[in-house]
């Protein structure tokens, strides 16, 4: 079974496809470290995210051991794997591996922006994962200040509002629901009840 997990950012996709993993004993893989992969390495060299040919030699040279760097999960790295995710060269020099992954003979639940509409068209199952950029603020600055980072509240919805701007517009697998998608909104939901609700809405797909 595949299973595509697609939402803004901070709406709970990772935490829940984690549970879903676990629940359906699929392998997981949360694509959105491949955006911020590509992101890190041309922060450590310096090199301007924008660059085309740049960020999509850093796409094509990614390395699954740089998907653990703890580096990965900071706020500065989603607002910048979101300029380099608009780069159609980059997200075509990640496409087969995500593709890979989703199509193993096990099965795979994959999270991200686009699995539904571009990686895994095909997916059994998709839910759409949202809830108010409010809230998603809320959660990722609970999230920052639990792992001892400063977090500004204001900011960080502000960083939201202009990431979900920036996925929505961009020309290439922008971020929206697949029209076969079960939407989630997950803004009056706890961890546990959101799980629920999506065991509910893949076992009823
Ligand atoms: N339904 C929920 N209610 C409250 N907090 C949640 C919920 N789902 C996730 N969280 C928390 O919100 C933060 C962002 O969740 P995460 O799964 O990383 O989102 P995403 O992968 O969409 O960015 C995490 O700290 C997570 O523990
Ligand atoms: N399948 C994906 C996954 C992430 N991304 C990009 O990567 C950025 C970081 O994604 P993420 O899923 O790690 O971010 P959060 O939702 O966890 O904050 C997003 O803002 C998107 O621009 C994408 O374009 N396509």
């Amino acid at each position: 079974m595949i299973i595509a997990i697609d939402g803004p950012a901070a709406s709970g996709k990772g935490t829940l496809s984690k549970q879903l993993a676990a629940h359906y004993r699929l392998p997981h893989l949360d694509t959105g470290l491949l955006y911020r992969g590509v992101a890190l390495a041309m922060t450590i060299a310096r090199q301007p995210l924008e660059d085309a040919a740049l960020a999509e030699a850093a796409a094509r040279n990614l390395k699954l051991d740089d998907l653990s760097d703890p580096r990965l999960r900071s706020a500065e790295m989603g607002g910048a794997a979101s300029i380099v995710a608009a780069i159609p060269a980059v997200r075509a020099a990640l496409l087969d591996f995500q593709r890979a992954f989703a199509n193993q003979p096990a099965g795979a639940v994959l999270d991200g922006r686009d699995i539904g509409t571009v990686v895994a068209p095909h997916a059994d199952a998709k839910l759409f994962v949202t809830a108010t950029a409010e809230e998603r603020a809320r959660r990722r600055v609970r999230e920052l200040r639990g792992r001892g980072a400063h977090a500004d509240e204001a900011q960080i919805l502000a960083d939201i509002q202009a990431r979900d701007a920036r996925d929505g517009a961009r020309s290439v697998a922008p971020l929206k629901a697949a029209p076969d998608a079960r939407l989630l909104d997950t803004t009056n939901l706890d961890i546990d009840a959101a799980f629920r609700a999506a065991v509910a809405l893949i076992d009823g797909a």
